[in-house]
């Protein structure tokens, strides 16, 4: 045992950076994700193996027993052959296997004595549900050793304060340690429990039937049968269980899942709801469940409704979704029912400014003061004038764009969904899943940090490809860039020779004051390596003007032929190839520009086509106004951490993303399109690494070290109001040219990195550029959380490797979990443990791995 700890610990110091302390299990986190590209491991990773449930010693040493057994299926976590090695930078382990579990819980939210799983529990005690009328109970279930747990027969029972160990873990004290059993009070909160919808009680896997009987109602306590669920627990109605799945067959379960979604008592109350300023009678409930379009998630609280269009929201909100039309509920919509301010009217309700943003964007001519009718179907037109002008959500763009933006469209099937009204259950159609799946993400980075680079290896991987349009502009942007870097290096040519020439003369006057006979052979040399031929420099002055004026757009590529010539010409030059040695000192020329001069004729050409590598080793990607976007899935089956098998009630395993990337000019400019998304999922800041030594103008012209404007735009970002509750991901790029860069050029140089100051150990062979990683993400992360005080998840790649790019992908979608399981708190998770947010913590109760 000990030897394995020792190994274990071995292994971990290798990941982690020189000098960097052991995590402590309290403090163990994913938060940087390093790739293990060493030899493969010698040993087994630990796997979770099952717990005897049925022992019969005391509490604690079960407890102590489910600690470790959850501590070995933690680090199962790890899967066999993951490239992802998850370490940290803070803090000893001890053992792997303990610390693997420590470390989902640093990502989790720790225990909250406040928390929902007390709260339900002391909701079971305030209110202990009654004993349904068919159940007969054993005398003292405490006492009771857990029977089979497929005695369904046996007969349920609700937790009893009757009972010491029901009593105590209701009240969370005592014996009964947070999370245990509402009926025999075994376990702690590391065990599965199944909670009652209504009263909250949890019961483990040995209780469970006998408390919940044959589930009529779904997931309640026999003796809460016929009482409304609580509502903090609607979201839950109707998703299943890992516990239920091991105890029933799928066909068995999907009942049980049905009843509890559709059973009369599980359903909202009349009083609940409020549309258009009207209570709604049960009568307008029952028009609105039984509609063929129906809400999603609905919950208790206030509506507005456009009967024509069928556009629902909450009360002052944007719309929301899109329901049937024509129902006959709630009173008469109001201008003001969404808090609109645009002077723009659809169907007499003032529409919201994201709402006119996203029409302007689909081209719908909306000036102020107009009044739309629209109808169902998309079509509409100005209030008064009788002429359709067109579909609004008809464009596939536009359903884009208004998926982008969090705006609803119409079902693509919405007529066919009338004639299925009779079906209650065709009204759980998958769109409304795949819309849930949907799942934003927000790219940005400053210029050149490799954000474009990073969407178009996104789109090459994921399978979609470039538009024959897309194609050409790329083509006419590759073109004109190559003679944005041919006046970056004229540029830096005339710097270049103005200096030599003048070192040149102060050598001469030095010599004249030695040598007076070398005086005129000094003056008549003006001429140095970075020289041109006069035809050359006429053609450089030229463009160099035009540049200067911003023309370049307007001259290239039009002109593209007929200099391309001159421009091979120029790039030959051994002047220009001096200058070009000297790119380090060419802040603004990208580390392509080589690339494309090299084959500036064949670029030029009327027939050139952009290769694949051309196209992302080309600068930026062709966008409307600074926004592109792109829908892929990533399939599910090839997560870090395994899925869990048999998701009955998970058709598609695939979830889809939406990968926007707005350019850094986008971000200047005010930030307008990020107060416009609403629903990002997840920021993915990028950083190009081998920024530290660069400069780069401010908006002001001021030169300014690019490390430390990237550092600024992130504050500003994470600062920013429409992303206060949104995961960060870092992505840390070009390290390739961090590699080659870092032993040349300190880090230091950057002022934000001063106190860099590596120290080799000898235990260790990490690499300079690896320690200098660590302490960048290390100061963002740092900075992060001074500025929200959240954990900020860093990623290393090199973008022109494609392979990084689907890496960080599947890290992000980890993130994502670990942010799902964080807001449901994991507690919960483990106790109600629902499929929709326990795939990655199902690992460490998986057996099978
Ligand atoms: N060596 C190296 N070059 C990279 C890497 N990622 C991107 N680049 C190059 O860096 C340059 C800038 O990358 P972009 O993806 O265009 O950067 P951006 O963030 O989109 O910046 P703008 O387009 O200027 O807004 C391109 O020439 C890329 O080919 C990388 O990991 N390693
Ligand atoms: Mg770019």
């Amino acid at each position: 045992m000990a030897a394995a700890a020792s190994s274990w610990e071995e292994a971990l110091r290798k990941m982690l950076p020189p000098g960097a302390p052991l995590p402590d299990e309290d403090h163990l986190d994913y938060s940087i994700s390093v790739e293990y590209d060493g030899p493969p491991i010698p040993y087994e990773v630990p796997r979770i193996k099952p717990l005897e449930n049925r022992s019969s010693s005391s509490s604690s040493s079960a407890a102590a027993a489910a600690a470790a057994a959850a501590a070995e299926a933690a680090a199962a976590a790890l899967p066999r052959g993951s490239r992802f090695a998850r370490s940290r930078c803070a803090d000893p382990p001890r053992g792997a296997a303990t610390e693997s579990a420590r470390s989902s819980s640093a990502v989790l939210p720790q225990p909250d004595s406040d928390g929902a799983a007390d709260a339900s529990s002391a909701s079971a005690s305030a209110s202990p549900p009654q004993r349904g009328p068919e159940t007969t109970t054993k005398p003292d279930l405490a006492a009771e050793p857990p029977g089979d747990p497929i005695a369904g027969a046996s007969p349920p029972r609700p937790p009893s304060s009757s009972s010491p160990a029901a009593a105590a873990a209701a009240t969370g004290g005592g014996v009964g340690r947070r999370g245990a059993c509402a009926r025999c009070g075994k376990g702690g909160i590391l065990r599965e429990r199944e909670a009652c919808l209504a009263c909250g009680a949890r019961y483990c896997g040995d209780c469970v039937l006998r408390a919940m009987g044959s589930m009529p109602e779904g997931r309640k306590c026999v003796g809460c049968i016929g009482r409304p669920i609580a509502e903090p627990k609607r979201s839950a109605l109707g998703k299943s269980s890992r516990m239920l799945s091991k105890l029933f067959s799928p066909r068995e379960v999907q009942q049980i899942m049905k009843a509890e979604r559709e059973c009369a008592a599980n359903q909202l109350r009349p009083g609940q709801l409020t549309v258009n300023g009207h209570d709604l009678t049960q009568e307008e409930l029952d028009e609105i469940l039984g509609c063929p379009n129906p809400p999603q998630k609905l919950r208790p609280g206030r509506y507005w409704y456009d009967k024509d269009s069928g556009l629902w929201g909450k009360e002052g909100e944007k719309p929301d979704q899109i329901i049937s039309s024509k129902l006959n509920v709630g009173g008469k919509l109001q201008p003001d029912a969404s808090n609109g301010n645009t002077q723009v009217f659809i169907n007499g309700r003032e529409i919201t400014k994201l709402e006119l943003r996203v029409l302007k964007l689909a081209n719908v001519q909306c000036p102020r003061g107009t009044h739309f009718w629209v109808y169902d179907d998309g079509s509409y037109e100005e209030e008064g004038q009788n002429i359709i002008r067109g579909k609004i959500w008809e464009k596939a763009s536009t359903r884009l764009i208004c998926s982008l933006f969090s705006l609803p469209t119409p079902p693509e099937n919405t007529p066919g969904l009338r004639e299925d009204a009779s079906a209650p259950s065709s009204r759980l159609i998958p769109e409304y899943l795949e819309q849930r799946r949907v799942q934003k993400l927000l790219l940005l980075g400053l210029e050149g940090s490799g954000s474009s680079t990073i969407f178009k290896q996104a789109k090459f991987l994921y399978g979609s490809k470039f538009s024959a349009e897309e194609m050409q502009s790329m083509k006419l942007m590759i073109q004109s860039n190559l003679y944005k870097y041919l006046s970056i290096l004229l540029e830096g040519r005339e710097q270049f020779e103005d200096e030599a020439l003048e070192e040149k003369r102060n050598r001469g006057l030095y010599a004249d004051e030695s040598h007076p006979s070398e005086e005129s052979e000094v003056k008549e040399d003006c001429s140095c390596i970075y020289s041109i031929n006069q035809r050359l420099k006429h053609f450089s002055d030229w463009l160099l003007e035009i540049v200067a004026m911003g023309d370049l757009d307007a001259f290239f590529p039009a002109a593209t032929r007929e200099y391309a010539p001159v421009v091979e010409e120029i790039w030959r030059d051994p002047a220009i190839q001096e200058t070009y040695k000297r790119r380090n000192e060419l802040h603004s020329l990208p580390n392509v520009a080589g690339y494309f001069l090299d084959k500036a004729i064949e670029v030029s050409s009327n027939e050139y086509e952009p290769t694949e590598k051309d196209i992302l080793y080309a600068e930026g990607v062709t966008d409307c106004h600074g926004l592109v976007f792109l829908e892929f899935s990533l399939d599910d089956q090839s997560m870090i951490s395994d899925p869990p098998t048999g998701r009955f009630d998970c058709p598609s395993s695939q979830t889809k993303y939406q990968l926007i990337r707005v350019d850094s000019k986008g971000l200047n400019e005010g930030c307008r399109w990020l107060e416009m998304f609403e629903d990002i999922r997840a920021v993915i800041f990028c950083v190009s690494l081998s920024d530290y030594d660069q400069m780069w103008p401010r908006d002001s012209g001021d030169l300014c070290n690019k490390m430390i404007l990237s550092k600024e735009l992130f504050e500003n970002i994470v600062n920013h109001p429409s992303f206060q509750d949104t995961p960060f991901v870092l992505l840390l790029n070009k390290y390739d040219t961090f590699e080659e860069k870092i032993d040349k050029i300190p880090l230091t140089v950057c002022e934000w990195f001063s106190d860099f100051s590596p120290v080799k150990p000898h235990h260790t062979n990490q690499s300079l550029a690896s320690h200098a990683y660590y302490f960048i993400a290390v100061k963002f992360k740092d900075l992060y959380a001074s500025l929200c005080d959240r954990k900020l998840f860093v990623f290393q790649m090199k973008a022109l490797e494609r392979s990084t790019i689907d890496d960080s992908f599947k890290y992000i979608r980890e993130v994502l979990k670990w942010d799902d399981m964080k807001d449901d708190n994991v507690f919960a998770v483990l106790d109600e443990s629902f499929y929709t947010t326990d795939a990655t913590y199902s690992n460490y109760l998986r057996q099978d791995l």
